[in-house]
Order: C-alpha cells, then sequence, then structure tokens
C-alpha cells in the first residue's frame, strides 16, 4: 500500500507536557473511512495522542509536540497552518456530553453561524441532515427550540456529535465518547459510529475492549507514551504480536 492512501500520517511523534514526556516517538497511519480504536491502559497516552491531530494540545500551556503529523499531504504543525480550519476538518467529542447552554437548533448551527452563513433555509437543511447522521433526528425534530440542556445524556452526546458533523469534517476524533452513557445510549452511539464511517474516518479513544472489537477496523495499542502495536481489530484481539498487547487484552493489567 501506498503512503498516499493514508489521511493521516504521523511520525516519531513526542509530546511533552513540561518536561515530562507523555509520548514517546508515537508512528502511527489512518486509512479514510475506517474506525480505528486507541486502546491502553490509563495514562499511557491514548488521549494525548488524539489531541495532536487536530492539535488541541495547543491550548494546554507548556506543551511541546515534535516529530510531523500530516493530514491528506499537509503538515498540520506548519506555522501555516490555520488551527481554526484543521479542527472543522478533524472535529472532536468528548467523554462529557457538551454542548453549549443553547436551543438544540443553535448547537448544531454553531460553527455555520460563526462561519457567517446567512441562508437560512441551507441551514436547516444542514441542522436536519447533522441531526439524522448523529441518530438522533426522531428524539429532537420537535424540539428543535429548546434547549440541549434538557436532553438525555445520550442524546446530548448525539447533538454533540451532528454539531461537529454540521461543519463536513473529514475525521471524527472521539475521546472515550460513551463511557459517560448508560448501555442503551452507547449501542445506539455505537451503530451510529459505524454507520458514519461510509463518509468519515472516525478515530476513538476507549476502555471498553468490547466496544473496541465491535466497532473498530484497526486497534492501536498504547504502552506509557509508546504506540506497542497497531494492526486489524480482529487480529489484536486474538492473535497481537507483542506479549503486552495480550496481557492488556486479556484484563492482566490496566
Ligand atoms: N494537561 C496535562 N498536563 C500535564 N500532564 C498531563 C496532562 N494531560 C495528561 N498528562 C499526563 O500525560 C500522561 C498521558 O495522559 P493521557 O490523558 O493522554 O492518558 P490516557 O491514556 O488518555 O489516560 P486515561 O485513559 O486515563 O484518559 C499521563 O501521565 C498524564 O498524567
Amino acid at each position: 500500500m501506498t503512503e498516499q492512501n493514508f489521511i493521516i500520517e504521523s511520525k516519531d511523534v513526542h509530546l511533552y507536557y513540561g518536561k515530562k514526556e507523555a509520548l514517546k516517538g508515537v508512528s502511527l497511519d489512518f486509512m479514510p473511512k475506517e474506525i480505528t480504536a486507541l486502546i491502553g491502559p490509563s495514562g499511557c497516552g491514548k488521549s494525548t495522542y488524539l489531541r495532536t491531530l487536530n492539535r488541541m494540545n495547543d491550548l494546554i500551556p507548556d506543551v511541546t509536540v515534535t516529530g510531523t503529523i500530516k493530514l491528506n499531504g499537509k503538515d498540520i504543525y506548519s506555522p501555516k497552518m490555520d488551527t481554526v480550519a484543521l479542527r472543522k476538518e478533524v472535529g472532536m467529542v468528548f467523554q462529557q456530553p457538551n454542548p453549549f447552554p443553547f436551543s438544540i437548533y443553535d448547537n448544531v448551527a454553531y460553527g455555520l453561524n460563526i462561519s457567517g452563513m446567512k441562508d437560512k433555509q441551507k441551514m436547516d437543511e444542514i441542522v436536519e441532515k447533522s441531526l439524522r447522521r448523529a441518530a438522533v433526528w426522531d428524539d429532537v425534530k420537535d424540539k428543535l427550540n429548546k434547549s440541549a440542556l434538557s436532553l438525555s445524556g445520550g442524546q446530548q452526546q448525539r447533538v454533540c456529535i451532528a454539531r461537529v458533523l454540521a461543519v463536513e469534517p473529514e475525521v471524527i476524533l472521539l475521546d472515550e465518547p460513551t463511557s459517560a452513557l448508560d448501555p442503551i445510549s452507547s449501542a445506539k452511539i455505537e451503530s451510529m459510529l459505524v454507520e458514519l464511517k461510509e463518509r468519515y474516518t472516525i478515530v476513538i479513544v476507549t476502555h471498553n475492549m468490547q466496544q473496541a472489537s465491535r466497532i473498530s477496523d484497526k486497534t492501536a495499542f498504547f504502552l506509557q507514551g509508546d504506540l506497542i502495536e497497531m494492526g486489524q481489530t480482529r487480529k489484536i484481539f486474538t492473535n497481537p504480536k507483542e506479549q503486552a498487547t495480550e496481557d492488556y487484552i486479556s484484563g492482566r493489567f490496566g
């Protein structure tokens, strides 16, 4: 397979919080329209690595990143990179649903308003399409003007996903998006993610091994700031190369 097939290529990524090295030279590439799960014990650097992919770590003081990360062949750490545009192309969903204290409609239309969209009909269409893709349209279509905070946690998370979808990202990063949710809400989000991968590249941090094995195409196992191995999810879960991966997957630590 040639390099051009990858949507994201990261090489020798080191990240320091002050002097503490949280990523120790991670090289990892992502194929378009696949779901990749990042797994590993608490503190191994999964979330830190995820945040390097849309430069969310820039917002944390005293962070240094070295190495290269390319999106569609372009170095995202180049001084020329517009980070606002980058974060639209590479959207992010967090562990705790974080809707703004606005209506459901305004949450989803947020990015469109910021970018100056004036065409109300077009905006209505995008809001509906995004809520449909996020599998929450039927729940909210009769109350779009109600506060997003009045929804259940699972519905709020799906509205947050719709908010990301509305600005047409290529890549969606999710940091333990279901860990604060009940099993039924989690299942809805999992099946939605599997549908979304027809259009988007998805990278998800999860502590839930069943979730990783149910929904991901590839799995990357991190340990203490290193990428230990990455491969087809089925292979990682049934026949990993590294002993550490096997120990983690079989619940011997973590
Ligand atoms: N803002 C920060 N400032 C300083 N150190 C941090 C910061 N965020 C994370 N770290 C440290 O970096 C290391 C990696 O943390 P990270 O949150 O990326 O791990 P993780 O694998 O996502 O863990 P978890 O599964 O618990 O979320 C940890 O030692 C953590 O304490």
